[in-house]
């Protein structure tokens, strides 16, 4: 926890209180639930919220945005962010229910207020989003194809609405086809280690309606 309050020194009280909660919550539905690895439970802190929160390294988003997590899994990066942004709304989806359950308890749990599930593939969502957040669920080019619709076109940030993606390793194959796409090293946000290879990618949708 030390490590959030380090990068993030700016944190309400409430929100510190939250993220406090965020171990002891996963570590209890962790074992009903498995959704998160012994290694990373051992490591939450580092490697899902910190890790989750590099999106907030990059943009600080206004109250009312709509963002989706798509492949939330366990809840990463939208928690995290949701706690960050308590007024932002946040819809988490991901195909797979039991890690939904870990979801919802773990917002009930925290009392978030600002966050919504829906246990379905994202290629079945109709709504429209400012950002589409990520981390590791398909490569780029699949990844584009089922969201490339759901981007709304009001602007409210000057970074432009689309796809916030967590993303680790070699990047260059996989955006070829995205000349639009900025990668940004969490090398330069973060000093741990762990961050070495990981990369944030943001890809501007246009709205097409
Ligand atoms: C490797 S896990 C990553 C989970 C989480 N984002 C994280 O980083 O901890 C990928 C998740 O994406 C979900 N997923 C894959 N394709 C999906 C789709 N088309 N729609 C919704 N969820 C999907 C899977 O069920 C799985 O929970």
């Amino acid at each position: 926890m030390q490590l959030i309050k380090h990068y993030f020194p700016e944190l309400a009280e409430e929100q510190v209180v939250q993220f406090e909660q965020l171990e002891e919550l996963y570590k209890d539905w962790n074992l009903k639930i498995n959704v998160v690895s012994r290694k990373d439970i051992d490591e939450l802190y580092l490697r899902h919220v910190l890790h989750s929160l590099a999106i907030a390294k990059l943009i600080a988003f206004k109250p009312g945005t709509k963002i989706i997590d798509v492949g939330t899994g366990g809840g990463f990066p939208g928690i995290p962010l949701a706690i960050m942004f308590p007024e932002t709304t946040f819809h988490l989806v991901d195909s797979i229910a039991k890690k939904l359950k870990v979801v919802d308890e773990v917002v009930a749990g925290l009392g978030l207020l600002n966050v919504k599930t829906s246990h379905c593939r994202v290629e079945e969502i109709k709504d429209t989003y400012d950002f589409v957040v990520s981390r590791a669920v398909a490569a780029m080019p699949t990844f584009v194809h089922w969201v490339k619709d759901r981007v709304a076109k009001k602007q409210r940030h000057d970074l432009k609405n689309g796809i916030i993606y967590l993303k680790g390793g070699d990047l260059a194959e996989e955006l070829v086809d995205f000349p639009k796409a900025t990668v940004y090293n969490l090398s330069d946000y973060y000093k741990e280690e762990f961050f070495e290879t990981k990369k944030l990618v943001h890809l501007p949708i246009k709205y097409k309606g």
